[in-house]
């Protein structure tokens, strides 16, 4: 029976958890390409893009071309909309690879919320893009995403689900909507707990100071009160890659030393 593994890093700056991140996605990189011949991959928003990509985009060691990209999360905007996570993945990540290792148009899976009328409306049109790009429904209770870039927010909510708010009892969809989020805009779609738990590997990228209490409350006292504190993969591994801001109330103990020769 394999064992999957909960391990938390934490660095001094960004700049730290943007090098261990790079790092941690080429080895996940060449293993699932090497194994399925691709990498599934969903991006969340905020500041995770540009942390993310900041020594990606410079890797020898990753196949762009063989990629299949996603979202965590979407604002329900046009995809040129300044608060479109597409948008910002697009400029923080895709447009600065290589043009000869970048990732095909047709594997990056954006929501254009502009094309139809409502949230709902957009988050079924997603789950359709996710039966086309995963086994048919019929034969997968979930799509297995190979990881899940996740962010956190200082209320301890990720991707689009929010503490006490119905989106996070979803199980019977893959995809939901949001047309009150806390945090704006306030029209969203977002990934399931379902989803986000049969993934095969998740990693919370998570900075800044205003993030310690509700880390500590899910990784030294095991809170799951928030939604960040649910996301626990059935058969997956959980890593979360943190500045020493957010991880400052968190006793020494719970924290791993970072394997630089991954
Ligand atoms: O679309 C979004 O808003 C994001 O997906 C959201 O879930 C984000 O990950 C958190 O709010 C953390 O954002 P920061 O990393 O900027 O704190």
């Amino acid at each position: 029976m394999k064992s999957y593994e909960q391990k938390v890093f934490s660095f001094p700056d960004t700049d730290g958890v943007s090098e261990a991140t790079c790092l941690y996605i080429e080895k996940l990189s060449q293993e699932y390409i090497a194994e399925t011949g691709r990498f599934t991959i969903a991006f969340s928003g905020g500041s995770l893009p540009k942390t993310v990509s900041k020594y990606l985009v410079n890797s020898k060691k990753v196949d762009f071309t063989k990629w299949l990209v996603f979202f965590a999360d979407e604002r329900c905007v046009p995809l040129d909309d300044a608060e479109s996570n597409y948008l910002l993945v697009k400029n923080e990540f895709f447009d600065k690879l290589p043009k000869d290792n970048c990732v095909p148009p047709q594997n990056i899976f954006p929501i254009n919320a502009s094309l139809v009328s409502s949230s709902e409306e957009a988050a079924n049109d997603y789950e359709d893009s996710l039966l086309k790009a995963f086994v048919g429904k019929e034969t997968l209770r979930y799509p297995q995403f190979d990881l899940l870039l996740l962010g956190m927010g200082p209320d301890g909510h990720t991707c689009s689900l929010f503490p006490g708010f119905p989106q996070i009892q979803e199980t019977g969809v893959w995809v939901t909507s949001i047309d009150n989020s806390p945090k704006p805009p306030p029209s969203r779609i977002t990934l399931t707990l379902p989803v986000l738990n049969d993934a095969h590997n998740v990693a919370f990228v998570n900075c800044g100071d205003q993030k310690a209490q509700v880390v500590k409350e899910i990784l030294q006292e095991n809170s799951t009160k928030y939604p960040a504190g649910m996301v626990k993969p059935r058969r997956g591994n959980l890593y979360w890659f943190m500045d020493d801001k957010s991880s400052s109330l968190l006793d020494r103990a719970v924290i791993s030393d970072f394997p630089h020769k991954l």
